[in-house]
């Protein structure tokens, strides 16, 4: 828009100087206004009305009938993936693995759905695409050019000098972190349930979840307690929350008239309110991040080099960051590890409180293989190690049950976790723009094209899964005695998939997932302590589900649940 507009203004100029009979009353300001209104006019004409319908060089990918120019395919004027409706047309809508659509302004999207565009956008040709600007300018005001943000070179730099810190060996020295917090919380639980005399209390998962993973996030992505499982008033946690909000109608208009007018990072330079609660929340936390980094840079001179296995320090030791850098890939960690952990905790809780008998079988399994949990001494993470820094002996047989790489004796608590990250995918979808011409499954794909992929979609095709896709069964994800058809023996990666392309929870390629591992076995041990040590289900069992989708996605109402011991 804003090139069209100085167009018309140097056109309006020249019309008044060299030709004024055209012009309006030979005064720049008005005719200059009203070129501005007619260039605005066409770009509108051509973009909403002539480009979608007849000159898209995207014309032979399939799109839904029923369009208008106001709101596109959507019917609404949100910007943001509209997951069920899609999910609807890829049914509806012969296809051959892409689909096009459009959305307010009849701006054009193609959401790609075979293995083959997919691999091709996640893989073969993933540096020929960058996250659009609406999502890089709300990423980085929280992460800053972090890995989650940097594109091409910077990218590749940052993510192999951060994979060391994310490799199998290394995560697994943080699991001691992922049992002490999720007992920690258990036992927070416990202390309601005590205290009413029915033996039983109503809790809000999300409220739960979300202190306890941003707890883990600090301690094992940089060695800082936040606490907020004890003490949920922590200031820095605090501010963190306070960057997050749901616009009001207002700022939704505000945010469209930048995307469409003068650019989105705009958005976050109004001098609002809101942005300044943000600006200030942010200097706060990186003013903390940043004087954590001198600390522990003091401490890594002097203790033994294995007395710090959380992920700032392992990186520490083997990259060539900046002090900058390094806070941004703190905030990074934060921003991509905390909320999506928590998501996926709520699905888990959710689904085994709709399903009392994948609870059951789940509890059994669990009581039957992993050793003593100790609850009264596991606290606190103070409570982990011995005088001379070393994990405590005593837990070692717990830190090592449940183990992402030798499953064998609870295979169904890892084909549960797999079967939650399918069905319920924390990040439903992301995006990305095509930064050249280059090609998607066969089909040529322009420059500036805007690309949708979606685990929440993709993980539940029928045409991959086979025709019960979409009913949440752990069972697939198993392997079986053929002696005994009922007996699992192990767990498989596949789940029965006919594709390595199926599974797009943590999505695939150079810009995957780095912290799947990690999340994995989160969320295996919080699973089992739960379930080891609660029986749950739902407060009102009849009340109708609702998501709330942002970035990620959970039940709305945060999972309420009415728990009580399980012994
Ligand atoms: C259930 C939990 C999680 C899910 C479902 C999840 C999902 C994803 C997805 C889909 C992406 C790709 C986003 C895109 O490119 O558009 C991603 C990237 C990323 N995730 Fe996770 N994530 C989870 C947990 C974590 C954790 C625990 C960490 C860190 C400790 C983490 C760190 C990252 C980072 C740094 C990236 C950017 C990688 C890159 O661009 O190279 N994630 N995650």
């Amino acid at each position: 828009m804003v090139s069209w507009s100085l167009v018309a203004v140097v056109a309006a100029i020249f019309t008044v100087k060299f030709a004024p009979e055209y012009s309006l009353y030979s005064s720049y300001l008005l005719t200059s206004t009203t070129f501005i209104l007619i260039s605005w006019i066409a770009k509108f004409v051509y973009a909403a009305i002539l480009y979608p319908a007849y000159l898209t060089p995207l014309r032979q990918i399939p799109t839904p009938s029923k369009r208008s120019w106001m709101y596109g395919n959507t019917e609404s004027f949100d910007l943001r993936f509209p997951v069920d409706l899609v999910r609807e047309w890829t049914k509806s809508i012969p296809n051959p693995g892409l689909l096009r659509y459009y959305v307010i302004g009849n701006w054009e999207r193609v959401v790609v759905l075979s293995p083959k565009a997919i691999a091709d956008l996640l893989v073969n040709k993933s540096y020929d695409f960058v996250r659009p600007e609406i999502a890089r300018v709300q990423l980085s005001k929280v992460t800053g050019e972090g890995l989650l943000v940097a594109e091409g070179d910077a990218h590749k730099a940052q993510r192999k000098s951060l994979m060391p810190s994310f490799s199998y060996r290394h995560i697994k020295e943080l699991y001691p972190v992922f049992w002490t917090k999720a007992i920690q919380m258990t036992n927070e639980i416990e202390k309601g349930i005590k205290t009413n005399k029915s033996g039983e209390d109503i809790i809000k998962t999300s409220g739960w979840a979300s202190r306890a993973m941003l707890d883990i996030i600090g301690l094992a992505g940089f060695d800082y307690d936040f606490n907020t499982v004890a003490n949920p008033d922590n200031e820095l946690a605090r501010r963190y929350e306070s960057m997050f909000f749901t616009p009001t109608g207002w700022q939704r208009v505000i945010a469209f008239v930048c995307l469409f007018i003068i650019g989105f990072k705009w958005y976050f330079r109004i001098p609002s309110r809101q942005n300044s609660i943000m600006d200030d929340a942010m200097s706060f936390i990186r003013g903390t991040a940043h004087e954590h980094l001198t600390k522990k840079k003091k401490q890594l001179q002097t203790d033994r080099k294995d007395a710090h296995v959380d992920i700032l320090s392992v990186a520490m030791r083997n990259g060539d960051f900046t002090d900058e850098n390094l806070v941004n890939q703190m905030m990074t960690f934060l921003g991509a590890g905390h909320e999506t952990t928590s998501s996926a905790f709520q699905w888990a809780v959710y689904v085994l409180s709709k399903h009392p008998e994948i609870q059951t079988r789940l509890r059994e399994e669990l009581q039957a293989s992993l050793p003593r949990i100790p609850f009264d001494e596991l606290n606190d993470i103070k409570g982990l190690k011995d005088n001379q820094g070393n994990i405590k002996d005593t837990f070692s047989e717990l830190f090592t049950s449940i183990d992402g790489n030798n499953n064998t004796n609870i295979p169904y608590l890892w084909a549960f976790t797999n079967e939650v990250l399918r069905f319920y995918p924390s990040a439903p979808f992301t995006s990305r723009e095509a930064i050249r011409n280059t090609t998607l499954g066969g089909q040529f794909i322009p420059k500036g094209t805007h690309i949708l992929v979606a685990p929440d979609i993709t993980n539940k095709d029928t045409e991959l899964w086979g025709p019960d896709a979409e009913t949440f069964k752990p069972e697939r994800w198993l392997n079986f005695d053929p002696a005994s058809s009922n007996k699992p023996v192990s767990y498989n990666n596949s789940g029965g998939a006919s594709s390595n392309y199926a599974m797009l929870t943590f999505i695939h390629g150079p810009r995957s997932c780095i912290g799947q591992g990690f999340a994995r076995a989160e969320l295996a041990i919080f699973v089992a302590v739960f379930v080891y040590r609660f029986r749950f289900e739902l407060e009102d069992p009849g009340r109708k589900l609702e998501v709330r989708r942002m970035i990620t996605q959970a039940p709305a109402d945060g999972v309420v649940i009415r728990v009580r011991m399980a012994n």
